[in-house]
């Protein structure tokens, strides 16, 4: 069975990301034990109490479902003492697109390549009704200079018929610079919170993951109390309710900008749909052929 990794073969290269609970490390795959074995990007827990919580389960049984040109492909899983502990992912070597935009200096019909492409891996999700609420440029994936693909799925949850939105207990270390403004007041999440963080992530893209403009540094920035005062997320909602939002990066076009704002529209409602902007990012990359 394909599927299965055995941990003795996993030799240990480098960490690729870490979030709240988890980590991504790259692994070489090597069971001849003469290095020809393939790469591949390991996600472990990071606690190792030994009792593995279901959520976990659930997020490696959500990637095993999904299959999308736009997605990161799941390869299997590594086992240890009968129970999983470990997801085994496609290795990209491109990295996440922070770290690819922060090296490379795209023009602006790339990136609204990247942004259509996200918006496709998401439309995806949207119709098996799941909800991602992690939407970020640190969690999208550069496979080569013209394929970029959602790799992280840690925070996905399923929506069931009927209901619109999800509400959740557990913060963490949300991240709310990401967040629409119903998640930030009731924790509500649903297809119309995912689509504000895309706005922000597109957001990103256009700044390039420049650190300077990243959305922690400008919300912070636009909160009018001294800079070094860590901004609650209480500020943040007042900002909001002010219509204040993300400035519009430099090269930016005009109709890009509309998308973004009608992202982080007040009411979820009044939110584009992923498959509108598909069809909107379509046809303003053709202006540029
Ligand atoms: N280069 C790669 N090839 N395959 C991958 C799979 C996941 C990732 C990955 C995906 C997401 C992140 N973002 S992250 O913010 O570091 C993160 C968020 C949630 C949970 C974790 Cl453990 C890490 C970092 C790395 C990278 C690769």
């Amino acid at each position: 069975d394909p599927s299965v990794f055995h941990k003795r073969y996993l030799k240990k290269m480098r960490d690729l990301g870490e979030g709240h609970f988890g980590m991504v490390t790259l692994y070489l795959y090597d069971p001849a034990n003469d290095g020809t074995g393939e790469h591949v990007a390991v996600k472990a827990l990071k606690q190792e109490n030994g009792h593995v919580p279901e959520g976990w389960m659930k997020e490696i049984e959500i990637l095993k479902s999904l299959y999308h040109s736009n997605i990161v492909k799941y390869k299997g899983c590594c086992t240890e003492l009968g129970h999983v502990v470990q997801l085994i992912m496609e290795y990209l070597p491109l990295g996440s697109l922070r770290e690819y935009l922060s090296k490379r200096k795209l023009g602006v019909p790339q990136c609204l390549m990247f942004a259509q492409q996200i918006c496709q891996g998401m439309e995806y999700l949207h119709t098996k009704r799941y909800i991602h609420r992690d939407l970020a440029a640190r969690n999208v994936l550069v496979e080569n200079d013209s394929l970029v693909k959602i790799g992280d799925f840690g925070l996905t949850k399923y929506i069931p018929e009927g209901d619109i939105y999800y509400r959740v207990r557990e913060d963490g270390d949300s991240p709310v610079f990401w967040y629409a403004i119903e998640c930030l007041k009731e924790s509500k999440f649903s297809f119309s919170s995912d689509i504000w963080s895309f706005g922000v992530t597109l957001y990103e893209i256009l700044t390039r993951c420049d650190p300077r403009q990243s959305p922690p540094t400008k919300f912070t920035a636009m909160m009018q109390k001294d800079t070094q005062s860590q901004m609650t997320v209480i500020e943040l909602i007042k900002l909001l309710d002010k219509q204040l939002r993300l400035p519009r990066p430099k090269d930016c076009p005009h109709e890009v900008r509309m998308l973004m704002e009608q992202c982080w529209a007040a009411e979820p409602i009044q939110r584009p749909s992923f498959g509108s902007l598909i069809e909107k990012f379509e046809a303003v990359r053709q202006t540029y052929n």
